[in-house]
């Protein structure tokens, strides 16, 4: 088979310009979780380092990017955060407003908005990996 353009589509995470701007995404991100004072709380005794990585190394594979991730799963590390639905809608504006801001393709915005509501059971309080 002859490999064209067309037979290999480019991944978002190609589209959007690779790592470096994944990583810009993950720290203009973080900049307004932290801003926000419903949400900063969560993060107080969080190593942000970490937590960029991790987020990033996620944020790649959502985006058909190499996958890398080093991470506990969703449910892991969120269920003990008692995280309410208002929170975790808030947290998605946040990263919507970084990827908008980033001047990222808007149906690129749609298919992480969507991967999001597939996540959202496991991140906040009582959600399907509850007692996982
Ligand atoms: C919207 C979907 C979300 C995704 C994809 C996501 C992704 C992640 C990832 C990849 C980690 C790192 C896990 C690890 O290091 O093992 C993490 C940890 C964490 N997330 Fe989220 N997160 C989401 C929503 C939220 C929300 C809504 C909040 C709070 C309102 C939140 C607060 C935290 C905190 C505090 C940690 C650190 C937990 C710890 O170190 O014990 N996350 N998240």
């Amino acid at each position: 088979m002859t490999v064209t353009e067309e037979s290999t589509p480019v991944s978002h995470f190609e589209r959007i310009g690779g790592a470096g701007s994944v990583t810009a995404a993950v720290e203009l991100f973080y900049e307004r979780v932290l801003a926000d004072p419903e949400l900063a709380g969560y993060f107080v005794e969080v190593d942000m380092a970490g937590q960029r990585r991790h987020l990033a190394q996620m944020l790649t594979v959502v985006l058909g990017g190499p996958n890398a991730y080093t991470g506990r799963d969703l449910a892991t590390a969120h269920q003990p955060l008692g995280i309410p639905v208002a929170h975790f809608r808030q947290v998605g504006g946040h990263l919507t407003a970084a990827l908008t801001q980033l001047g990222v393709p808007g149906d690129v915005i749609e298919d992480v908005q969507a991967v999001l509501a597939q996540v959202q059971e496991q991140v906040v309080a009582g959600g399907a990996g509850a007692d996982a």
